[in-house]
This record gives C-alpha cells, structure tokens and sequence, in this order.
C-alpha cells in the first residue's frame, strides 16, 4: 500500500446483477489516489466511473478487494461507520448541485455540522462561502443563484468538515464554459493549498485541469496521465472509445 495515498484501492471489483446478467463495473482495479493531488477520472460511458467514485468515497461497498481511505481500511466497515465517514472524513460533489431549495446558501453549507450534530457559528459558516467566493450571497437559496455558484455553494457544503478528500462527479456537466471555469479555477486552488480531489469527467479540459489522469474502461484501469494538456487527453480518451 502506498502511505502517503489518499485513497488505495487492490483487487477492487464491484459486480452488479447475478448470473448471466451480471455486469462487472469495477473489475480488480489497483489504484492509489495521491494525497494533496487532484485526479481526474475519464472513460467511455459505462466504463464504472462513478461506481469506481462511490467505492472510494464509502458509498458503496465493494464486492471483492480492499479500500483505504488515509490508511484505515474501509472494506469491512460497519453501515454506522460509513456513515460516520461520509459525515466527516469525506466530501461530494454532483453534477445536479443537490441543493436543498428551501434552504440559504449559508443553511446549506451549514447543513453537515448540523447533522452532525454541532450548532456551527454563522462566521464558521461564512468563512467557508467565502473560501468559494460567494461570501455576499449566504442568503440566497439556490434559484437566486447561477449553476456556477450553486455548484460553489455545494463545494463548500462539501468542504465545511474539512474533509480528507473531495470526490467531484461531472461538477462541471451542468454547466457552461463560463462557470465551468470558474469551478475548475476553485477545485485547482484547492489542490493548490493541499486538498485532495478525485473528479469524475467527461470533459478533456477539465480533466487537463488535475495534475493526473486515469483512464478506465471495461472497469479495469487501463492508462494513466500526469501533466497532460486538453488536447493529449482528448486524444488519449479517443483511443480508448475506439
Ligand atoms: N445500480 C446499478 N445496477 C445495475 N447496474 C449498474 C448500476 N450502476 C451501474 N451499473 C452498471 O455498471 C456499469 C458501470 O456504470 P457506471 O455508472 O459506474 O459507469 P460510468 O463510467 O460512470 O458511466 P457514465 O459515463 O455513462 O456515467 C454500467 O454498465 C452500468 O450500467
């Protein structure tokens, strides 16, 4: 295992289904998610990326294989303690911002530490929109606000734990090149200041955007990228889809 991974997958294999109609989504995937380091995940559709996000973060359990998450195995975690876990040591992001609409930005973001059961100081709270770059919309719920900053506003619900690793789904699928920047520029300034990040993507330019590319398909890892530019992602992506 490597020590100084966020996240280290081996021999991980999650299999949908029974019999003739399984379908193997993570198929014995190694893996180390650097710690401090932003990863990108690309592939064709249906390749399991999501399902390779949800393994990771302890949304979903593997069927076979081992997950670390900072050095604890998770594999066989009590349902209690994943949750615990996904409460406080890990942070996630959708392409759908999953913002409760009823609720402000500021009680959005409040919304972790409070099922968590901590009553947070309205500056604690403010302190982390800030951080996103929203800190004069707190008051807004989410139909006051663009996809760009609705998507900010669900990074900073995601980071108010200050979680060990943020997993990112499409956060940019929803959005237009525009905002889709600006989100980019927030997650790059996060791993910047040490935060580890895994995103899901189908977008090159986004991907060119983390310091790491993996590519999977047919649930298996099968090329890897550091440093890339949008246009060798692309094309690298091409020759997977082939
Ligand atoms: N809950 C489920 N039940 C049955 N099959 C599933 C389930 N979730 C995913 N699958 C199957 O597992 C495979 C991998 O799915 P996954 O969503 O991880 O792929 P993906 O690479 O994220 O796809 P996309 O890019 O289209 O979102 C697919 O064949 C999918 O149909």
């Amino acid at each position: 295992m490597e020590a100084s991974a966020a996240v280290s997958l081996r021999g991980v294999s999650r299999v949908y289904g029974k019999g003739a109609a399984a379908v193997r989504a993570v198929d014995g995937v190694d893996l180390d998610l650097p710690r401090s380091g932003w990863t990108a995940v690309m592939g064709p559709s249906g390749s399991g990326k999501s399902t390779l996000l949800h393994l990771a973060a302890g949304l979903e359990r593997a069927d076979s294989g081992r997950v670390l998450l900072g050095g604890t195995d998770i594999t066989h975690a009590t349902d209690q303690q994943l949750t615990d876990l996904r409460r406080s040591r890990v942070g996630f992001v959708f392409q759908s911002f999953n913002l409760i609409g009823s609720l402000t930005a500021e009680q959005n973001v409040a919304l972790p530490l409070r099922l968590a059961g901590r009553r947070p100081p309205r500056s604690e709270v403010r302190a982390v929109l800030a951080s996103v770059g929203l800190g004069d919309r707190g008051g807004h719920r989410p139909r006051e606000l663009s996809g760009g900053q609705q998507q900010r506003v669900a990074i900073a619900r995601a980071m108010v734990t200050r979680p060990e690793v943020l997993f990112a789904d499409e956060p940019t699928g929803a959005l237009d090149s525009a905002a889709a920047r600006t989100v980019l520029d927030l997650l790059r300034a996060m791993a910047d200041a040490g935060q580890s990040i895994v995103m899901v993507t189908h977008d090159p330019g986004a991907a060119a955007r983390a310091d790491a590319v993996v590519f999977l398909r047919d649930g298996r890892v099968v090329d890897h990228l550091a440093g890339a530019g949008a246009r060798e992602v692309a094309d690298r992506l091409a020759s997977w889809e082939r």
